[in-house]
């Protein structure tokens, strides 16, 4: 499980440890670490050209004790002081160890083989002032990669939010421990491969703000088949999708629940869709309804509902149906719709799990979808506490938060998934987990995690389809779970 923290939660740590510990020391192993990722990102440390981007702060502190460690290599480090005082000790050691002052402007950033953005770290509040907006830019025109001091600059540590201009950094080198803003977008797009550097802070820090599941976390979570399992104690998947007019979204959500592990799918639906599900999924059993009525379709252990359903009366009644049930149900799309007209349909007492994209959450909630896109935990955990359920907020980086627990983050999705269809089968996933017995946040984050990595499978660096992520469900389950899968040693 990767871990992640606010400034403040960090900078309550560091105090607790500082008070145990001489002058310095924290920054020092904070450099020392920061100089090892720099000059393995230079291969060649002698002879080459580093710029540093040294703010006012403690941030622009590691940068400077960091360049001193790489003067001393034989690096041709140079300094531009950008704040309207720069760290003490630090720049002495810098100046000692042969690097140099010089202004901006003078091209020390387009010639640098390497540029170290030390302007603000934990301490910065708000949007970059100048001259630092300026060198973030600068940074970003040039040639070289740059390396990030704890936080790229410009990015909230504690949100990942970003308020006017950030540098893009290929590396984010972080002290202690990382920061929430590494983990979600816009803050995660633009810290690029984050190496933690350990100060000793883990014994005094507290619960984490936010958490990332591992493949490994995943593979431990996820449902396996024991030898005894029949189809039903396996879980029961029932999905309410799809419509006339919208036929692809029921074999879509249907698909994901199938190919992710349902002991069995019920899919009930009208004419078109049921054709549709039937002749994609044999497996399936289907309920054809005359009527929105639940009546007949039989025992299910969790309930998908709403992708393509439409939002009519139709619709409605299904949905109400389907919420007066005891088991878990997942509302998606146009589920979410219906909901966001009428609140009260989420009064139950057996769990609930929304997946809304930041339009639909937007409906849910009233926030600017915008807004919702700029501070996603934020607006996740408001929901999560409103509304009293699950919340998994899809997106570059899908968030889940549910009251009283650190929101989990998912990075392994792919720009290529942003395109129709694919919410359907994270419906299905996320379903079939649930009928297998895990609660929402584990199978919100769990369904997200694969389908990010099914997502990749499918798409391997060019354009993806839904179905094709459907189809790569099993191939993400056996590359997490591998051999284990069913339990037992496989067969020789
Ligand atoms: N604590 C520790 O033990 C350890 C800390 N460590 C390191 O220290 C870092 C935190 O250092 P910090 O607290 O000095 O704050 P920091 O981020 O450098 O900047 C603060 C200054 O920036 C300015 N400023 C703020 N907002 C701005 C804006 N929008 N635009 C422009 N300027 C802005 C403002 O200065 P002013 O403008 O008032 O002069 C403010 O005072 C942390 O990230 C890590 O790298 C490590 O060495 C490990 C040990
Ligand atoms: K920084």
């Amino acid at each position: 499980m990767r871990t992640a923290y606010t400034a403040d939660q960090i900078r309550a740590a560091e105090h607790r440890l500082m008070a145990r510990l001489p002058e310095g020391a924290l920054m020092q192993r904070a450099a020392s670490g920061l100089a090892a990722a720099c000059a393995t990102m230079l291969g060649k440390v002698y002879g080459s050209r580093v710029t540093l981007l040294v703010g006012s702060g403690d941030n622009g502190g590691d940068a400077l004790y960091a360049g001193a460690l790489l003067a001393r290599r034989g690096a041709r480090v140079e300094a531009v002081l950008a704040g309207s005082r720069t760290h003490e000790a630090g720049l002495e050691a810098f100046l000692l160890a042969g690097g140099r002052a010089v202004e901006a402007g003078t091209g020390t950033i387009e010639r640098a083989d390497l540029v170290v953005d030390g302007l603000v770290g934990i301490g910065a509040s708000g949007a970059l002032r100048e001259p630092y907006r300026e060198l973030a830019l600068a940074a970003d025109a040039a040639a070289a990669p740059t390396v990030a001091v704890d936080v790229p600059s410009g990015v909230d540590a504690s949100s990942g939010r970003v308020e006017g201009a950030a540098v893009r950094a290929a590396l984010t080198v972080t002290m202690g421990a990382r920061k929430t803003g590494l983990l979600v977008d816009p803050g995660a797009a633009l810290a690029g491969e984050v190496e933690l550097v350990d100060i000793g802070l883990g014994p005094y820090l507290p619960d984490p703000d936010v958490v990332a599941l591992t493949g490994a976390d995943v593979a431990a979570l996820l449902p396996r088949p024991a030898a005894e399992s029949d189809k039903y104690r396996r879980g029961v998947v029932g999905v309410v999708a799809g419509s006339d007019q919208y036929t692809g979204a029921a074999v879509l959500a249907v698909g994901g629940a199938l190919l992710a592990g349902a002991g069995m799918v019920r899919y009930a639906g009208p004419g078109e869709p049921v054709a549709q599900v039937r002749s994609h999924w044999p497996e399936a059993v289907i309920t054809e309804l005359e009527r929105p009525s639940l009546d007949g379709v039989g025992r299910v252990q969790a309930w998908v509902v709403g992708p393509g359903l439409g939002t009519g009366d139709w619709a409605r009644e299904m949905l109400a149906q389907v919420l007066a049930s005891d088991v878990p149900v997942l509302i998606d799309a146009d589920g979410l719709t219906l909901v966001a007209r009428e609140r009260d349909l989420l009064g139950r007492d057996a769990p609930v799990l929304v997946t809304p994209h930041a339009g639909e959450l937007s409906r849910l909630t009233g926030a600017g979808r915008d807004e919702i896109e700029a501070d996603r935990l934020r607006h996740a955990r408001g929901a999560a506490a409103d509304l009293g359920v699950t919340v998994l907020l899809k997106g570059s980086t899908t968030v889940v938060a549910e009251p009283d627990r650190p929101v989990r983050v998912n990075g392994t999705g792919t720009a290529w998934l942003a395109t129709g269809g694919t919410g359907d089968v994270l419906s299905g996933v996320a379903g079939a987990l649930l009928a297998q017995g895990l609660g929402c946040y584990d199978a919100g984050s769990c369904a997200a995690y694969l389908h990010g990595l099914a997502g990749r499978i499918a798409s391997s660096g060019a354009p993806l389809h839904a179905a094709g992520v459907a189809a790569a469900v099993p191939a993400a389950i056996r590359e997490l779970t591998g051999r284990e899968l069913t339990g037992r040693p496989a067969p020789r």
